[in-house]
């Protein structure tokens, strides 16, 4: 069991309210993804679920316990930007080791080697390229390593931030089955922010939309995506690009 729930969140950046009073499910085991248009609150939100931003009212609770310090690295978030997410002079496993501290338990070198072998076999890295810098793999690649550093931390939530939109429309398809593989495997619950529908259809049980800071509309994916229940999202989900060709992800 692990349930993500966001009751009422609001962020402020002065007089500007980001995020007004969102409220979210992430129910366990199932992919929410989060929609809107670019400055909506998406990043904005899942941010405070990871610390990033401190919200002004409201809370974030994983199985009904509020998320703060001590029970925060159950919720991993990895970016869209897997360069700007790796030390380029860092071999990509000691990148993956550093995931391993958030568990608070001391590791022997030989465990610590297992484990990252362990992880980027999980992600489909070969585990000999472990010494290797970040430059020496492609996009894709890159970013199957920061969700392998993301999972050391033995997270039962992982946010994924628009993590295939840097990468291109071949290489997507293998990180979206990658995720919906690790999601069946390790029965993660993942908040799924993209602005791309084909991409959030894939992989989401659920659909939120965000607008203007607010959560309009909440529900199954197809109920959300075909049969939205206000004119206004029907028009918002025509706005948002589905960028290139509808993907043909099966064969990813
Ligand atoms: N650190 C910050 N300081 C001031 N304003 C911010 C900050 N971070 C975000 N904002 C503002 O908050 C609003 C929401 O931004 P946010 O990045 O959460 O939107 P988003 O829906 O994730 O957009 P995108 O799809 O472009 O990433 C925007 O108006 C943005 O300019």
């Amino acid at each position: 069991m692990s349930e993500l729930v966001f009751d009422r969140v609001s962020v402020r950046f002065g007089a500007h309210t980001a995020v007004d009073e969102a409220s979210l499910v992430v129910r366990s085991g199932t992919t929410l993804g989060l929609v809107g248009e670019s400055g909506s609150g998406k990043s904005t939100v899942a941010r405070v679920a990871v610390g990033l931003e401190k919200a002004a009212g409201g809370s974030v609770r994983l199985d009904g316990a509020v998320l703060e310090r001590r029970n925060r690295r159950s919720v991993q978030m990895v970016f869209q930007d897997p360069l700007a997410a790796l030390d380029p002079r860092m071999p990509v496993g000691t990148s993956v080791a550093e995931g391993l501290l958030a568990t608070g338990r001391r590791w022997s070198g030989a465990e610590r080697r297992a484990r990252v072998q362990e992880l980027l076999e999980l992600v489909h890295i070969d585990p000999s390229r472990a010494g290797e810098r970040p430059a020496r793999f492609s996009g894709g690649q890159r970013q199957r390593i920061t969700i392998a550093r993301a999972l050391a931390a033995q997270p039962a939530v992982l946010i994924a931030d628009e993590i295939t939109s840097a990468l291109d429309v071949s290489v997507q398809g293998v990180v979206l089955n990658l995720l919906r593989e690790l999601q069946r495997e390790l029965s993660l619950t993942m908040l799924f922010i993209s602005h791309n529908l084909a991409v959030v259809r894939y992989v989401s049980d659920d659909v939120a939309v965000m607008r203007n800071g607010r959560i309009v509309e909440h529900g199954p994916t197809d109920t959300v995506l075909d049969d939205p229940a206000d004119a206004y999202t029907r028009e918002l989900l025509r706005s948002i690009p589905v960028m290139g060709r509808p993907l043909d992800l099966k064969d990813a």
